[in-house]
């Protein structure tokens, strides 16, 4: 069984981020070897306190020690930046936020320098690293553009992976009034054609896209918005033709009012939907899959997963955290890395 290699960075260490990883990776699929990077020490506790052996943990320093890692076994990642003390459950300061970036950066580069072959992201908050005064971390809004920025990516999408929901958003962290200045038809397009490529990933050969409005009852003929018409259409035109170029069949639908578009997708009537910003795209995926959804962001030179929930900070080191979201996204970075191997190093798009 040929085995690949994951970096899980397992999120703010005053969160549930350490606890839902170190489950994760201990019910992780055969396949998959995990690297946690995180903090020894919070781990070990996680660990302890979710009753899963000492000895499957081992600390790794290198690249073939990573790939000495015998089935069962975890890896922890020696050279991540440790906490100087136990982070408080509930309450990060600035050392939390500050290190959960950097886990980020130090599980990126073991992507990028090959030892691993996906990454996947434990929940961070966005606030405590923006705010926590380390290098890098000002204006932070999310690992999406964070990635983004670092690779020097030229396209990012960010979507998420429900029970029977795959959605790609146009906008991603940024405030509602700011929303219909960002849907561009530039933007509308690129979404749909990166939704399109995961659906091929995931072994739809023609997928059936729906694109959701901005506006309610899709405009209404104009009387309530007008993005449907000069914004989302010529998206849609758009990524017809670069699609086409491209070779990939798909259909792409709408726009749509997003009510009806995730429950049709919901019924079976599409693969995807394109949805215009955050909310429109989080609800219908909470809703049906709270917990198990997986985020994914399409357009990095990388493959990267995460769990769809965040920082849980109202539970906290108290052993309620569900684990599901986090082995959803080690399986779908898993199943994507097989598809897509290291040629996802290269730029993929076309
Ligand atoms: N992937 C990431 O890095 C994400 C980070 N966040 C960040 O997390 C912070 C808190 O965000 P909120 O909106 O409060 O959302 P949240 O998901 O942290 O919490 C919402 C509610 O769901 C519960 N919950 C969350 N995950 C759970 C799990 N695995 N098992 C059981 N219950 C769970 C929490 O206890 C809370 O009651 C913010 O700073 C936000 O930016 C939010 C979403 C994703
Ligand atoms: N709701 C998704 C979220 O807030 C996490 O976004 P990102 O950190 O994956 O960019």
């Amino acid at each position: 069984m040929k085995r690949v290699t994951i970096a899980v960075s397992v999120g703010c260490p005053s969160g549930i981020g350490p606890e839902v990883a170190v489950h994760a990776a201990a019910n992780a699929e055969a396949e998959a070897r995990c690297v946690l990077v995180g903090d020894a020490e919070t781990l070990r506790r996680a660990a302890h306190d979710g009753k899963i052996a000492a000895a499957r943990f081992r600390v790794v320093k290198n690249a073939p020690e990573i790939e000495s890692l015998a089935l069962g076994e975890i890896g922890v990642w020696g050279p991540s930046t440790q906490l100087s003390s136990l982070a408080r459950p509930g309450a990060p300061d600035r050392e939390a936020g500050a290190v959960q970036l950097a886990w980020v950066n130090e599980a990126l580069a073991l992507v990028t320098d090959g030892t691993a072959a996906a990454l996947v992201t434990g929940p961070v908050s966005k606030f405590a690293i923006a705010t926590s005064g380390a290098r890098g971390a000002k204006g932070f809004s999310g690992h999406t553009e964070h990635l983004a920025a670092r690779l020097g990516a030229r396209e990012v999408v960010m979507a998420f992976r429900a029970a029977n929901i795959t959605t790609a958003l146009v906008t991603t962290h940024l405030p509602l009034a700011e929303v219909p200045t960002a849907v561009t038809p530039e933007a509308v397009s690129t979404s749909c054609y990166w939704l399109v490529r995961l659906l091929r990933s995931l072994g739809m050969e023609a997928p059936r896209v729906a694109v959701a409005a901005l506006n309610p009852h899709a405009g209404e003929g104009g009387m309530l918005g007008i993005e449907e018409e000069t914004c989302i259409k010529p998206g849609i035109e758009r990524a017809n033709e670069r699609l086409s170029a491209g070779g990939f069949s798909a259909t792409l639908a709408g726009p749509l009012g997003a009510e009806t578009a995730f429950r049709k997708q919901a019924a079976g009537a599409f693969d995807g939907v394109v949805a215009m910003y955050h909310d429109q795209a989080t609800i219908p995926c909470k809703l049906v899959g709270f917990g198990e959804a997986v985020n994914v962001t399409l357009g990095l030179p990388v493959i990267r997963t995460s769990v769809d929930h965040g920082t849980g900070y109202d539970i906290a080191g108290m052993g309620k955290a569900d684990p599901r979201g986090m082995e959803s996204a080690l399986g779908l970075a898993l199943r994507l890395a097989k598809v897509e191997g290291r040629a996802s190093l290269t730029a993929r798009a076309s």
